[in-house]
C-alpha cells in the first residue's frame, strides 16, 4: 500500500472539493505537515516557506498573485487554478454594485437605519426623505470593461440584456474569449478610451507588474463627470490615493470596491465589500471541486489541467509505469530524457511532450518498472526542473 497523499489546507475549503481527496489515499487538513500540495484560496504564500516535498499548488479561484508563481515554475512545481468557476458569482456581485451606486442604495440604508421606529410621522419622514436618493436606470448607459475573460464576458453579457452600451478592452484576449463576447460589445482602444466614455466602468484583469496601478490619477483626470468606478479585481489594480482624490473633486461618483483597504474605509461614496465577489456556496464549491479534481488527476497521473505555469498535458494510462518530468523548454531535453531510459533498458511504451513558455512538460509511459537510479539519473540531466515516478499497483 503506498503512502497516502499529504495536502496541507490554508483556507476554508469547501466540503464538497476535499471530498473528491479520498480518505484511503489522501490525508488532509490545515495541520499536515511534510505537503505533497497545498490547497488554499487567498492565504498569502508569498512569505511562506514552502516545503520542498511540495509538488503542486491548488487556487481554489482565479487569481494567483498570491502565490510565488514564478519560484514555483523554478522548483518544476505546478500551481492550478479554477477559470471561471467563480465567475458567474462576481458577475451578480457587479450587477449589484452598478444598482447600488446607481440607486444610492448604501445612503438610503443608512437614512432608513437611523429612522425612529416609533415616531408618528414615519411615513412622512420617509417620503420627504427620498428624494435625496433619487437616482438613474443602467439601461442606456455605457459600462466601460477592462479585461474581458470569464468574468468580464459574463458582465458584458448581463450588462447588455439590461440595455446598457458595453465597451470593452483587453490587449490580451484569447480566440475563446473573445468568441463568448456579445456582439455587441465595442472595442475600446485603451483603458483611456474606457474611461472617456464609459458612465461605468469595471475592472476585471489579474493583477501583474502591467495592471498594477492600471486606474490612476492621470487617467482618472479623463473620466466623465459622475462615473462609477467597479473594482471586484484586486486592491493593487487601483490607486486608492487617485481615487479618493476623484471622488472628493466629485469626478467620481462613486467607487465601489471588494477591497477595503485602510485609506478608503467610511469615504462616503465608497462602497466597499469584504472580498466577497467569490463567496457563494456555488462558487465556493465550484472552484473547490475543480481544482481538487486537478490536484488528484496530477498527483496521481501527472495529467496537468489549468495549471497557470505549465501547458495542460495529458495521456491516458497505457502502461502500469509512468514517469513525469518537467524541464526547461531547451531543445535536446526529450533526446536526453529517452537517451536515460534507453541506457537502462526501459522500452518507451507512450510519450507525450508539451511547452508553454520557459516551461516544458513531458510524461512518458513504459513497459516495465522504473528503478530509483533512472528517476535520479533523469533528475541530474540539466534544465530537468522535478521528476515524478508514477506507478500503479
Ligand atoms: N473579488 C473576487 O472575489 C474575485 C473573484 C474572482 C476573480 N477575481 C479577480 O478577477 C480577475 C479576473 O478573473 P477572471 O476569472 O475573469 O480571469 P480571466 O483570466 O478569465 O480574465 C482576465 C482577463 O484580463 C485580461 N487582461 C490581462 N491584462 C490586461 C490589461 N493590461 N488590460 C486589460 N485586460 C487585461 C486577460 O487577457 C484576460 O482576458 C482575477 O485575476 C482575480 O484577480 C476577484
Ligand atoms: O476565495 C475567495 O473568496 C476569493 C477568490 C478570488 O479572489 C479569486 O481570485 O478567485
Amino acid at each position: 500500500m503506498p503512502d497516502p497523499f499529504r495536502v496541507l489546507v490554508l483556507n476554508q475549503v469547501s466540503a464538497s472539493g476535499l471530498k473528491r481527496l479520498p480518505s484511503d489515499t489522501y490525508v488532509v487538513g490545515k495541520e499536515v505537515t511534510d505537503p505533497d500540495a497545498v490547497l488554499l484560496r487567498s492565504a498569502d504564500m508569498h512569505a511562506m516557506d514552502i516545503p520542498p516535498g511540495v509538488k503542486a499548488i491548488g487556487r481554489c479561484g482565479a487569481g494567483t498573485n498570491n502565490i510565488p508563481v514564478a519560484a514555483m515554475s523554478a522548483r518544476g512545481v505546478p500551481v492550478f487554478n479554477a477559470p471561471g468557476a467563480n465567475a458567474n458569482a462576481v458577475k451578480e456581485l457587479v450587477l449589484a454594485g452598478m444598482l447600488m451606486a446607481a440607486r444610492n442604495l448604501a445612503p438610503a440604508q443608512r437614512f432608513v437605519d437611523l429612522l425612529d421606529p416609533g415616531a408618528a410621522d414615519l411615513e412622512k419622514a420617509v417620503e420627504a426623505g427620498k428624494k435625496d436618493f433619487a437616482g438613474t436606470e443602467l439601461a442606456g448607459q455605457t459600462l466601460g470593461i477592462i479585461g474581458l475573460g470569464k468574468i468580464g464576458s459574463l458582465v458584458a453579457d448581463a450588462a447588455i440584456k439590461l440595455g446598457m452600451n458595453v465597451l470593452g478592452y483587453d490587449p490580451e484576449i484569447t480566440v475563446d474569449a473573445a468568441w463568448s463576447l456579445p456582439a455587441q460589445v465595442k472595442k475600446a482602444a485603451g483603458v483611456n478610451d474606457v474611461l472617456k466614455s464609459a458612465n461605468f466602468i469595471t475592472l476585471h484583469v489579474p493583477l501583474l507588474d502591467a495592471t498594477r496601478n492600471l486606474v490612476n490619477a492621470k487617467n482618472l483626470a479623463l473620466a466623465k463627470q459622475g462615473a462609477v468606478l467597479l473594482n471586484f479585481s484586486r486592491e493593487g489594480v487601483v490607486d486608492d490615493e487617485a481615487v479618493l482624490a476623484a471622488l472628493d473633486r466629485k469626478d467620481l461618483g462613486w467607487y465601489v470596491c471588494d477591497f477595503p483597504g485602510s485609506r478608503i474605509l467610511r469615504h462616503a461614496r465608497v462602497i466597499a465589500l469584504p472580498h466577497l465577489g467569490a463567496s457563494t456556496h456555488e462558487a465556493e464549491e465550484n472552484c473547490a471541486v475543480m481544482v481538487a479534481d486537478q490536484l488528484r488527476d496530477f498527483l496521481e497521473h501527472g495529467n496537468i489541467a489549468n495549471a497557470v505555469n505549465f501547458p495542460n498535458v495529458s495521456m491516458e494510462r497505457e502502461s502500469r509505469f509512468r514517469v513525469a518530468i518537467a524541464n526547461a523548454n531547451v531543445p535536446n531535453m526529450l533526446g536526453q530524457i529517452s537517451t536515460a531510459m534507453a541506457r537502462a533498458g526501459l522500452n518507451i511504451h507512450t510519450m507525450v511532450n508539451k511547452s508553454r513558455g520557459d516551461m516544458a512538460y513531458t510524461l512518458v509511459d513504459v513497459d516495465s518498472p522504473v528503478g530509483e537510479e533512472v528517476i535520479a539519473a533523469l533528475k541530474r540531466i540539466g534544465g530537468v526542473l522535478a521528476v515524478r515516478y508514477l506507478p500503479q499497483p
